[in-house]
This record gives structure tokens, C-alpha cells and sequence, in this order.
């Protein structure tokens, strides 16, 4: 498990050693490590050390002290190295380190920004230091022109932010333009919330977190972001004498006339994610065409109330004349059942839900239910600031909320937020949502009930939920990529991710043996 802090956290975490007199240690801990990270880096691309070029972009504060006593490190590795300090000051050990080691300083200025733009831009290593998570807003003034400048350059190295990109918000990863895009970000003491949220996380590039001795101190994470261990512990595995419907059944309402593909997609997300059976409830010409594809698949056209099911998966591929099936899926959700609630019933809901309801919106169609609850947002707003939305939307109507996107943010309501980025751009693709809404659908159905598991894995029951549409999202993810790979890196259709996912869940089941994953994710990059 990733855990992830706000910045405010971090820094609540610093303030005993700090109060020790322990500040500059936690300092050059954390510039030790980002000196480590930067050769790494460079030995990595296959640059020499000695003789590299190194610029590292300065603030007045901390941020820009970790910088500089970085580059101070580097330029005693024999590197040539160039600070920029872009405010009207510099710490001032970290700036005395770092002339002593042979550094050369420039302050910012309007005349001097386009040279010091192009060195940087020829620079083998841009250090963003330039602003930490004692920001207040986005960079300003000559800063935010120097960053624009380099940003539109064409970089001959890499860059590498320092803490996290400046102009991220280290809580929530909303960024104020202009941001630099880092190839790495190396981060102090944990990992920040703002980096495994869009759009932070499109800044961030790769994170490596440094331990520097506060961890004890962190309290709760912020965000969590489950791995390969967590996923083979949540995922249900078959009873040696389980039947079909000890195993779980799915109810699934989904599916239209001018959609019925939509209800095939959900259908095969939710037989290859290990559920017992699938029970399809729709109209006949659709439950034909689920028939056909799905043979495994038993169809009818009945109530919800007649259905024995453990779990409901409702509103893939339907529209807001399809009454009859918008009845069934209201039906769904007053039955006390878990439910994935997807798509086209997402505006048929009541406003008050419960944590066992899932709902699976992409930006816009968050947009869309805040507006149905007054607030007024729009897909670029949402996609602007991906955590508080998905935060707000769970807290609002009580339900579990799951935003797809790059990175999928889960949230419990009033609990935990989970952050999965483990898929590749090419789930971009009709049906993907499909698919993802019948893999949470069959893990509902599977372990939805299982409280007592999940307690032991530290989880609350009012949390299951989360996790469980975290687990989905991972699963998810992880298949659409493996079916890229499959086609070399290649394009894949929905049907192609549902085809990945039994092969998938093998995969990360082999990693149930927990003690044997030596990973230690404070001082591995996450990806
Ligand atoms: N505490 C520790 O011991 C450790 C901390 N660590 C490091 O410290 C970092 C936090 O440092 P920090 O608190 O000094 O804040 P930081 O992010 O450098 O910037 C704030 C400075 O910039 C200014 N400023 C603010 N907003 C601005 C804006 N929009 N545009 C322009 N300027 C702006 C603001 O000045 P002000 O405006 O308030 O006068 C202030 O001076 C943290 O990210 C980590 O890297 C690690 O070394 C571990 C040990
Ligand atoms: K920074």
C-alpha cells in the first residue's frame, strides 16, 4: 500500500524534530536523497557524471534550500552546476553549502531570464525547487515567466521537481498553470495526496519517495493507493466446496435498444472477474444478444424483487426513456443490496444513498450530478480538481464514489480515498466503463458480505465498499494494459480487456503470499 499526506499533514509530522533542533537534518536528508535520485537518473540516461550539467530553479524557502544543498552535493560529484534562485532571497545555509562547493548563482531577472532559460534548457538535469508545499497559489511573476519559458523550450535532459512540481497544490494536485513537468518527482517523508490526483499526477511524472525519519509521526493517510500485496489479500478466492451461488450472484440491469452492447460488456466484465453466475434482467432483444455472447449468462425479463442475487449492477448502456429498465435500477437500489450504479442511472438516483452503492461517473458525468445537487461544475472543473470533486460527491450523497479517469479516485463517504493509476491510455475506449462496471459488480457480489475480512486487513465495514471498487479499478486497469501488451503496446477494445482479466486475476493472486513481497514503498518509486 502507497500512502499518501497532505502537505499539511507532512509538516504537522516535521514539527517534533523541528522542535528538537532537528530541522537542518531533516533537510539534508531529504537533499541527500535527491542528489541520489538525480545521479541515478543520470546514470540511468547514460550521461557522465562528472562534467554534467545541472541547473537547479531556486525559491526563497525550504523547498529551494533542499535544492541547493542538493546541487551542493552534485557540484562536489564534479558536476557543473548553475542555481537560479527566483526570489528576492535564498536560504541562506543551503546557498552558502552550495557556493562552497563550487556553484555558480544567478538571481532572476527580466534581462537575464531568456539566457538563463536556454541554459536551462540545455541543461542534462532541470532541479524544480522552486516552491514546496509552504505554497500559497501558483508560481508568480518572473518565476512563472522563467518556468513558461523553459516549459516551451525544447529540453535536452530531464526534470526532476523537488517535493513536488511547483504550482501543484501538494493536497489536492490542482495545478496553477504554468507547472514544468517533471520525469520524477522526488518526495520527502511521503508521498503528497496532490501527486496521485490529476492533474498532479500528469506533472509529477514518476515519485520516489525519500524516508527522513518523520514517518512515525504521520498520522492517517490522505489518499491510499493499493499494490500488487493489497490486491491479492482483497481479492475473494473460491471455497473448497463453494456452488455457483455461494460464490455470488450478479444481478445486471444495463443495456438498451439503441445500447445493447453496453449490457455484453458488463456481462463479460462480470464472468471473467470470478462471479458465480449473472443474472440479466432486460428487454428481450437485448437478453438475445447477451444470450449469444454469453451463453453462461441466465436472461429474463422479470422483477427485481423476483431476482436472487447478492448484488446489482445497474445503468450501463441505458438512456432516460428506457423507463422500464430505470424502474428496475431505482428497484435495485432500494433493495439494501450492494449496487454499481453506472452510466445512464446515474441522474435517475435519489440524492441520499448509502456506502454500499457505487456510483462509477466519469468527469462529466460528475458534472452532471452536481448540478442535480445545485452546485454548478463542469467536466473541466471536475478534471481540474479530481479529488476534491470525487471527496465532495461521496460526502454529499453518502454513497461510494468511483471517478474513472488516468488516475481512478475512490471515495468512501466521510472516509477513506483510494488512487489507482494502474491502466494505460488505451482503456480510453467504448465499453471500457462497461467492462470496469461488471468487474466491481462481480467483486461486490463475491465479497460484499465479507465484513469479517475485511476488518482484518484493517478495513471498516463502511469502508468495504471503497476497497472493493478500488480492487475493481485495479483489476481493471491492470487487464487493459496486459491486453495492450499483448498487442505489443498496441490499441484494444473492451472486449479485449474483459478477454485479459481471468489471466490478470491469476497474476496478482500469486502475490498472495504477503511476507514474500519485500517492497518497501517509501523508498521504491510508485511507478
Ligand atoms: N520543514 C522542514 O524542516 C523541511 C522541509 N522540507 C522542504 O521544505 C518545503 C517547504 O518549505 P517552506 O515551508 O519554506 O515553503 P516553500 O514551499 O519552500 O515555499 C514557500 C516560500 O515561497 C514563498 N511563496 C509562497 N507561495 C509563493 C508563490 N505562489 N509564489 C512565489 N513565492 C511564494 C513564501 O514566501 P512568502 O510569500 O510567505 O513571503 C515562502 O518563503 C517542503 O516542500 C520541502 O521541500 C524538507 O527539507 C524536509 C524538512
Ligand atoms: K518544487
Amino acid at each position: 500500500m502507497i500512502s499518501a499526506y497532505t502537505g499539511t499533514q507532512v509538516r504537522a509530522a516535521e514539527e517534533p524534530l523541528l522542535a528538537a533542533g532537528l530541522g537542518d537534518a531533516l533537510m539534508q536528508r531529504a537533499a541527500r536523497g535527491l542528489a541520489n535520485a538525480v545521479v541515478h537518473e543520470l546514470k540511468d540516461s547514460g550521461t557522465r557524471l562528472s562534467g554534467a550539467r545541472v541547473v537547479v530553479l531556486a525559491g526563497k524557502g525550504n523547498n529551494g534550500g533542499d535544492g541547493l544543498y542538493a546541487a551542493a552535493f552534485l557540484a562536489s560529484r564534479g558536476m557543473r552546476t548553475t542555481a537560479v534562485l527566483t526570489g528576492d532571497a535564498a536560504h541562506p545555509a543551503g546557498l552558502a553549502a552550495f557556493e562552497r562547493a563550487g556553484g555558480r548563482v544567478h538571481r532572476l531577472t527580466e534581462a537575464a531570464l531568456p539566457g538563463l532559460a536556454a541554459e536551462a534548457a540545455a541543461a542534462d538535469v532541470v532541479i524544480d525547487a522552486v516552491l514546496g508545499t509552504g505554497a500559497k497559489g501558483g508560481l508568480r511573476g518572473s518565476a512563472a515567466d522563467l518556468i513558461q519559458a523553459i516549459t516551451d523550450a525544447h529540453l535536452h535532459g530531464f526534470v526532476v521537481a523537488c517535493d513536488l512540481p511547483s504550482g501543484v497544490d501538494a493536497d489536492t494536485g490542482e495545478a496553477a498553470a504554468p507547472v514544468l513537468p517533471a520525469d520524477l518527482t522526488v518526495t520527502f517523508g511521503g508521498a503528497k495526496s496532490g501527486l496521485l490526483a490529476d492533474p498532479g499526477a500528469d506533472y509529477a511524472g514518476r515519485v520516489l519517495v525519500v524516508p527522513i525519519g518523520i514517518e512515525e509521526h504521520l498520522p492517517e493517510p490522505a489518499l491510499r493507493r493499493l499494490e500488487g500485496p493489497d490486491l491479492a489479500r482483497l481479492l475473494p478466492q473460491p471455497a473448497r466446496r463453494a456452488q455457483k451461488y455461494s460464490r455470488g450472484v450478479l444481478g445486471v440491469v444495463a443495456g438498451s435498444e439503441d445500447y445493447p452492447g453496453a449490457a455484453v460488456l458488463a456481462c463479460r466484465g462480470a464472468l471473467a472477474a470470478g462471479v458465480g453466475m449473472v443474472r440479466y434482467l432486460g428487454p428481450p432483444s437485448v437478453a438475445d444478444l447477451v444470450r449469444q455472447s454469453c451463453p453462461e449468462v441466465v436472461c429474463s425479463t422479470g422483477t427485481v424483487a423476483e431476482s436472487r442475487v447478492q448484488a446489482w449492477l445497474v445503468g450501463s448502456g441505458m438512456g432516460p426513456h428506457d423507463h422500464e429498465q430505470l424502474t428496475r435500477a431505482r428497484d435495485a437500489i432500494a433493495s439494501d443490496l450492494p449496487v454499481v450504479a453506472d452510466a445512464g442511472a446515474l441522474p435517475a438516483l435519489p440524492a441520499i444513498l448509502a456506502p454500499h452503492v457505487v456510483l462509477t461517473p466519469h468527469a462529466g458525468e460528475l458534472a452532471s450530478l452536481f448540478h442535480r445537487l445545485g452546485r454548478g461544475e463542469n467536466r473541466e472543473s471536475v478534471e481540474a480538481a479530481t479529488l476534491g470533486a470525487v471527496r465532495h460527491a461521496a460526502d454529499r450523497t453518502g454513497a461510494t464514489v468511483l471517478l474513472k479517469g488516468a488516475t481512478t479516485l475512490v471515495a468512501a463517504p466521510w472516509g477513506a480515498t483510494y488512487s489507482q493509476a494502474d491502466g494505460t491510455p488505451w482503456l480510453a475506449t467504448a465499453g471500457s466503463g462497461d467492462v470496469l462496471a461488471g468487474v466491481i459488480g462481480a467483486l461486490l457480489a463475491q465479497a460484499g458480505s465479507d465484513v469479517g475480512r475485511f476488518r482484518q486487513l484493517g478495513v471498516e465495514p463502511d469502508g468495504r465498499w471503497a476497497a472493493i471498487a478500488a480492487l475493481g479499478a485495479a483489476l481493471h486497469g491492470q487487464a487493459g494494459r496486459a491486453a495492450s501488451e499483448a498487442v505489443s503496446g498496441g490499441p484494444i477494445t473492451a472486449g479485449r480487456v474483459a478477454d485479459a482479466l481471468p489471466e490478470t486475476w491469476g497474476k496478482v493472486s500469486m502475490l498472495s503470499n504477503y511476507g514474500a513481497w519485500k517492497r518497501n514503498s517509501h523508498s521504491q518509486p510508485l511507478r
